[in-house]
């Protein structure tokens, strides 16, 4: 693909980003904007909707200027997950704000569905490969339909439409003519048949949800909708949920490749072939990528709380200036003095699923220092990682080595602490926006650009570094009985 670009969204938690790659994977330009986390009660968590796509189209009209609009063959979309956006589909603005994944008020809706019929549970992940948790958006929308009265009423005068977040960003970008959901998004919701990637019409009848309110499914990647924003029209040719497109990104094309991708919150998956997965672990199990009407599966791990941990250090505690000084602090001891920090600030998700879990920092002396608390946050995501790959071996998926990306792992001494904590390899990427690189390479893939993911992988990945384990099983068996002891006392 000569001079021509795949400019990509990538539509986070905590920022919105426009990209733009060349056909071997190099970053061209670049633009970013934070978005703003309204918090109106505690647990709860909110976006303005108005604001995603007010930042999107900044961010794509600013790096189309950069590098010349007639250079964008494609554009590719790719978002955090579960959120749920509700907008009149008459006059294309917000009803709400949208409900953001980490949102836990749903937690006591989904123990009472449980406590009613201990029997759903186990018949929804069969169909779904999700458990009944808050995280997932159907609950989210049973919520604002009962408490948010214009949504409500536009469901019942037929306006309502309700989509993740880039069924939004597609409706906006498309003037209002596409209300579609890629499979990867749509297998986040609680309401899509993970075998058939269909709506299920008991989910929908489950949950109360107006099927009319729901977008279309459709594959990750082939021309999605036009967008006539950057002056001329340009197609839309990949979306996928920025998990599934991180694991694209870094190349986990082949059954058992795994990767985790370290950002607000830490998401592991495991790619697992044509077939769904079952997790008997407690894990999900969810749509790697739909292309041609076939679906590809992977088992995930979800963790609510990452790289939020440091900001929380940076922001609520005070204790650190600058998210990138936790790696020359925890360096500068040389151990954690006794301190594990369980990082439960939004709950607990896999392998515990506990909506109702705290943070703990505990193991507390008078030697202790800031530097002991900020390494035992760093320690914590090696250890959450090590919960999740142990659920994975569990589940008969033996990890020989994780590829790791996001905003933390610029951290080298996380990175190593990675590959001592697991025992395993850890390789981080080139470009550590694999999230981005992997809707680019859908995109790639749905503007024919590239004949499959193979191809664009070998186009447009790299691989940057290795972090090799330099602890011995005895020092990693003492280090995960100190976080399985801390575990239990948030968990008691
Ligand atoms: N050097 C670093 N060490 C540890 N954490 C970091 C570092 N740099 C960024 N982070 C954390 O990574 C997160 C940002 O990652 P990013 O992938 O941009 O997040 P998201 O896509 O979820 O919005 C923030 O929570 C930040 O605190
Ligand atoms: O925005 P991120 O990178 O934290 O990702 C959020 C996930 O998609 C939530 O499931």
């Amino acid at each position: 693909m000569t001079d021509q670009l795949i400019l990509v969204l990538d539509a986070g938690t905590t920022s919105t980003r426009a990209i733009a790659f060349s056909g071997s994977g190099d970053i061209i330009a670049s633009a970013g904007r934070p978005m703003t986390q309204h918090y109106p009660a505690s647990g709860w968590v909110e976006h303005d909707a108005g604001e995603i796509w007010d930042l999107s189209k900044a961010c794509l009209e600013e790096v189309a200027t950069t590098v010349g609009i007639d250079r964008i063959a494609a554009i590719g979309i790719t978002n955090q997950r579960e959120t749920i956006c509700f907008w009149d589909r008459t006059t294309g603005e917000p009803l709400s704000h949208a409900i953001v994944w980490q949102d836990r008020r749903t937690a006591d809706y989904c123990a009472q569905l449980k406590a009613a019929d201990p029997g759903l549970e186990p018949r929804v992940q069969a169909k779904t490969g999700l458990l009944l948790d808050p995280y997932f958006s159907a609950t989210k929308i049973r919520w604002a339909l009962d408490n948010w009265p214009m949504v409500a009423d536009a469901a019942r005068d037929g306006r309502l439409a309700v989509g993740t977040v880039e069924s939004w960003l597609i409706w906006k970008l498309s003037g209002g003519t596409a209300h579609v959901t890629d499979a990867t998004n749509a297998s986040r919701t609680l309401l899509m048949d993970l075998a058939s990637c269909e709506w299920d019409a008991d989910l929908i009848a489950l949950f109360g949800v107006p099927a009319a309110a729901l977008p279309a499914i459709t594959d990750c990647a082939g021309t999605l909708a036009h967008t006539g924003l950057l002056g001329r029209p340009v197609p839309i040719t990949g979306a996928a949920g920025d998990q599934q497109a991180a694991a694209i990104g870094q190349g986990c094309l082949t059954a058992g490749a795994l990767k985790a991708t370290y950002g607000t919150g830490c998401f592991l998956l495991a790619h697992a072939g044509p077939t769904a997965p079952v997790s008997r672990n407690r894990l999900l199990s969810t749509v790697a990528w739909r292309l041609g009407g076939k679906p590809a599966y992977a088992l995930e791990g979800a963790i609510f709380v990452a790289g939020s941990a440091v900001q929380w250090l940076r922001d609520g505690l005070g204790i650190i200036a600058s998210s990138a000084e936790s790696e020359s602090l925890a360096q500068s001891v040389a151990d954690n003095g006794g301190v594990s920090f369980v990082p439960a600030l939004a709950g607990l998700g896999a392998p515990y699923w506990n909506p109702d879990a705290r943070g703990l920092i505990c193991g507390l002396s008078g030697g202790t220092t800031r530097a002991h608390i900020v390494r035992a946050a760093l320690e914590a995501q090696g250890q959450q990682t090590a919960d999740l790959v142990d659920a994975l071996a569990a589940d008969g998926v033996a990890a020989a080595r994780l590829r790791v990306d996001g905003g933390m792992v610029a951290n080298n001494w996380l990175c190593q602490d990675l590959a001592d904590s697991l025992g395993l390899v850890v390789e981080r990427p080139r470009v550590i926006e694999t999230t981005a690189m992997g809707a680019a390479m859908l995109a790639g893939v749905g503007a024919g650009l590239f004949a499959d993911l193979e191809s664009a992988a070998a186009a447009m990945a790299a691989a940057d570094r290795s972090f090799h384990p330099a602890i011995d099983a005895a020092a990693r068996g003492l280090r995960r009985a100190q976080w399985q002891a801390a575990i239990a006392r948030v968990l008691a």
